[in-house]
């Protein structure tokens, strides 16, 4: 066991990456003074490109920060503060990719359709970077997500703007009836441990394997499940009808970051169907200047520049002429024409749900105007839930955050479970024909019929993070005596082969008093939003993927926001992963912050899982000036909440640096007064001093750098100096903040 205590920060991207510049300094000094060391680790997009290529790179060479956390994570060791960062979608990593070879980095262009070994090779080597590439590899534990009673004690307080909801709203959300993985998934507990194979055999009896050497644990649960894109293009084609007789906009909802093998097809298939005449009778143009439905709309016009002037303006003309015989898509930015459809990263289900459902059931128009929307979300697996909020909204108008309890949730996630970890064993399949999951014995497994174009996912989950998951719930369960729900439907084969090992392991428990139950998910969405309207609290208990969209969901409806969560990943091997909030990186912040210099980011989530980080030092090392730490931190985080000291959303008014100036002021007064450790309160009290006696000045240094543009020299790897002379404008904290760092 390491017995320095030690905080390990992420650098990452977009708006907590512009924050981290400010109050990472502030929490080094804080720390230091306590004898916490506080390093850093750069997952960023940027960083985990550059690792990818040490050779190419020679003396610019980057060390790969994110496969060390990976290997830390399992140990008793962790404590890392994980902050969001960008799941890549393919136009972010080439736009990520062109900067960096801008910068001088000689990195190789992005293959699009690799021909020879090195450049399958190097699409390879940036394939591992896409898409949900962090999480899954530092997540070793599963999810404690919830509001802090302070944070919704606040929220009660102070309750947020929600859109009025009506009966007539005719906002809904549509799935698939057939042809889904829901329809389709079939699931096994393996008796023993195996290596298993996944083989295509087609019509014509030739086999073909698609994953080989998948380790497979006794006591896993595993399934697999088909999505015919056949009947998704014929389900598109309805709902496109459908949305433009009732008048609604058509709005696509998928996640094709963490699901980035999956729900990029699917992405591309709603792209076809909407853009279908135009995109068909321009076919061999586009196909000659590579356009991939699968990156949106948008790599259309990326690519338009490569053609012609003549056959552009055709294009151009005939997808004008789409819109006039489309129903109105939802847009994600009116001004500038880019629609729902345009990148398949813009539109995230987690976030932009939870957004329509606050906003009246409506999203964005032509005009920038709020309309009723249908919510296509093709898989019927999880899209119920969303319905069942809606109508619940249409019955009984919003919810009300000055007076509804609260949801929060245990998640399993732990070891890439479920379709979070389905990535390497998705597959689209060219043929018709039959895939099959075979144990090392030739042994079938799981097998499924499929059709040409036919999309096939296999799932796995661990058994060791079933019982962890179990056991956490239990103890949430205990110590806020609060009725939890898993949230598992007996008619889906996989949550079966759960349903049996939850019964199972409950038993291991003491639960004498406690109220759990399972219930589907609609049944569990209905029974919790009904109590929530009553004020009472449920704790959600889930897979991994209604972890992630109840996780921004509630927070949203209950707080007006993810960012204020507490969000704890106890490491199964011991240690500590503190995710910062629910939510992601805002990237329409960073356009806010680099235009206006204003930046909206609330750190409040970093607030929180710092205290929690400290908290875990101070137990796993015995170190009680880490505690002493915690408890100060606690005492600032109340006072920010109390008197309103995060950040406001317009120039002119405080933003991140000025909240972090509060907390350092607040972290300060409370160490200076405390008597745990008077060594601790005599360091303090003079940075206390200096900084409430300043505050006018350092406030008015904050504040008047606002308003016009700034240049951090880059997006995806900003210049570190122009960074930080953006986000650290005011000499006075800085010099109180430098004094502490020694
Ligand atoms: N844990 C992680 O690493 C996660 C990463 N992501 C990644 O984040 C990126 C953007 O995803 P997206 O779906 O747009 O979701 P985001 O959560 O980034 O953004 C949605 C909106 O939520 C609000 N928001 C979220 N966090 C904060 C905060 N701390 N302070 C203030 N407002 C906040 C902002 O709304 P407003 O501006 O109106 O205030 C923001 O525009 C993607 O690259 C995605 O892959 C997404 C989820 C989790
Ligand atoms: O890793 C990602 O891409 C997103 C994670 C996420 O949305 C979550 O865990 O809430
Ligand atoms: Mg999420």
């Amino acid at each position: 066991m390491s017995t320095t205590p030690k905080i390990l920060y992420t650098l990452t991207d977009e708006a907590p990456y512009l924050a981290t510049a400010s109050l990472l300094p502030i929490v080094e000094g804080f720390a230091r003074a306590a004898g916490v060391a506080v390093e850093t680790r750069d997952i960023s997009l940027a960083a985990r490109i550059l690792a990818q290529f040490p050779a190419e790179l020679g003396e610019r060479a980057v060390k790969d920060d994110l496969a060390e956390l990976g290997q830390l994570a399992t140990t008793p060791d962790a404590n890392i503060i994980k902050l969001p960062n960008i799941s890549a979608s393919v136009p972010q990593l080439k736009a990520a990719i062109r900067e960096l070879q801008a910068q001088g980095f000689a990195l190789p262009d992005y293959p699009e359709e690799p021909s020879n070994d090195a450049e399958r090779d190097v699409r390879a080597r940036y394939g591992r970077v896409m898409g949900s590439a962090v999480n899954p590899v530092l997540r070793e534990g599963n999810s404690d997500r919830r509001a802090p009673a302070s944070v919704k004690a606040y929220a009660r307080k102070h309750p947020h703007r929600m859109g009025k909801w009506s009966s007539e709203s005719k906002s809904h959300v549509a799935h698939m009836d057939g042809g889904d993985f829901y329809g389709s998934e079939t699931s096994t507990t393996l008796a023993n441990a195996t290596t298993a194979r996944i083989e295509f055999t087609g019509a014509d009896g030739a086999t073909r394997v698609l994953k080989d050497g998948l380790k497979l644990q006794a006591g896993e649960v595993i399934d697999a499940a088909v999505l015919s894109t056949t009947k998704l293009a014929q389900f598109i084609d309805a709902q496109l009808e459908d949305a433009k007789a009732q008048g609604v906009l058509f709005s696509l909802h998928l996640k094709a970051t963490m699901m980035k093998v999956s729900d990029p097809i699917l992405f591309g298939v709603a792209v076809k169907r909407f853009y279908r005449e135009a995109l068909e009778k321009h076919a061999d143009a586009l196909a000659g200047i590579g356009f991939d439905a699968n990156n949106g709309i948008g790599d259309l016009y990326a690519r338009l520049p490569q053609l012609d002037e003549a056959t552009r303006a055709a294009i151009e003309a005939d997808i004008k002429a789409v819109y006039a015989n489309r129903p109105a898509v939802a847009m994600v930015n009116s001004d500038k024409g880019i629609t729902n459809l345009h990148v398949p990263s813009d539109v995230i289900v987690d976030a932009s749900m939870p957004a329509m459902i606050r906003d009246s059931g409506g999203m964005w128009n032509a005009e920038g105007k709020l309309q009723d929307a249908k919510a296509v979300i093709p898989d019927r697996s999880y899209a119920g839930i969303y319905q069942a909020v809606i109508e619940d909204c249409k019955a009984n108008g919003a919810f009300d955050p000055a007076t509804m309890g609260s949801v929060p949730n245990v998640g399993l996630m732990a070891q890439k479970a479920e379709e979070y970890g389905s990535h390497d064993k998705t597959f689209q399949l060219e043929a018709a024909g039959t895939v099959r999951v075979l144990d090392a014995d030739g042994n079938v497994l799981l097998s499924q019929a499929v059709e040409a174009g036919d999309i096939f996912r296999m799932c796995q989950t661990k058994d060791a993070p079933i019982r962890d998951w179990v056991q956490l719930a239990v103890n949430r369960a205990r110590l806020s005596n609060t009725p939890a729900v898993f949230w598992l439907d007996a008619n889906r084969a996989h949550d079966a082969q759960l349903i049996a090992k939850v019964e199972r392991y409950l038993k291991d428990h003491d639960t004498a008093g406690l109220d759990i139950r399972i219930l589907s998910p609609v049944e569990a969405m209905k029974f919790s939003l009904a109590r929530l309207r009553r004020g009472e609290d449920t704790i959600s208990v889930t897979g991994n993927v209604l972890r992630d969209y109840l996780t921004d969901l509630f927070p949203i409806m209950e707080l007006g926001t993810s960012a204020k969560m507490l969000s704890i990943v106890p490491l199964m091997a011991g240690g500590g992963l503190f995710e910062t909030g629910a939510g992601g990186s805002a990237p329409k912040h960073v356009q806010q912050f680099t235009a206006e210099n204003y930046l909206r980011w609330d750190s409040l989530g970093e607030f929180l899982a710092l205290a929690a980080s400290f908290e875990h030092l101070a137990n796993r090392y015995g170190n009680a000036r880490a505690q002493v730490l915690a408890d100060a931190l606690d005492a600032a985080n109340a006072r920010i909440l109390d008197e309103n000291r995060s950040p406001a959303r317009k120039v002119g008014e405080l933003d991140n640096r000025g909240s972090h100036f509060y907390l350092a002021q607040y972290w300060a007064q409370a160490l200076a007064q405390q008597t745990a450790d008077a060594e601790l309160a005599q360091r303090f009290a003079p940075v206390a001093k200096a900084l409430v006696e300043n505050e006018a000045t350092i406030l008015r240094e904050l504040v008047e750098v606002q308003g016009g543009p700034v240049d951090i020299g880059g997006y995806y790897k900003p210049d570190t100096a122009k960074l930080s002379s953006a986000m650290r404008p005011s000499a006075t904290l800085n010099a109180v903040i430098d004094g502490l760092r020694g």
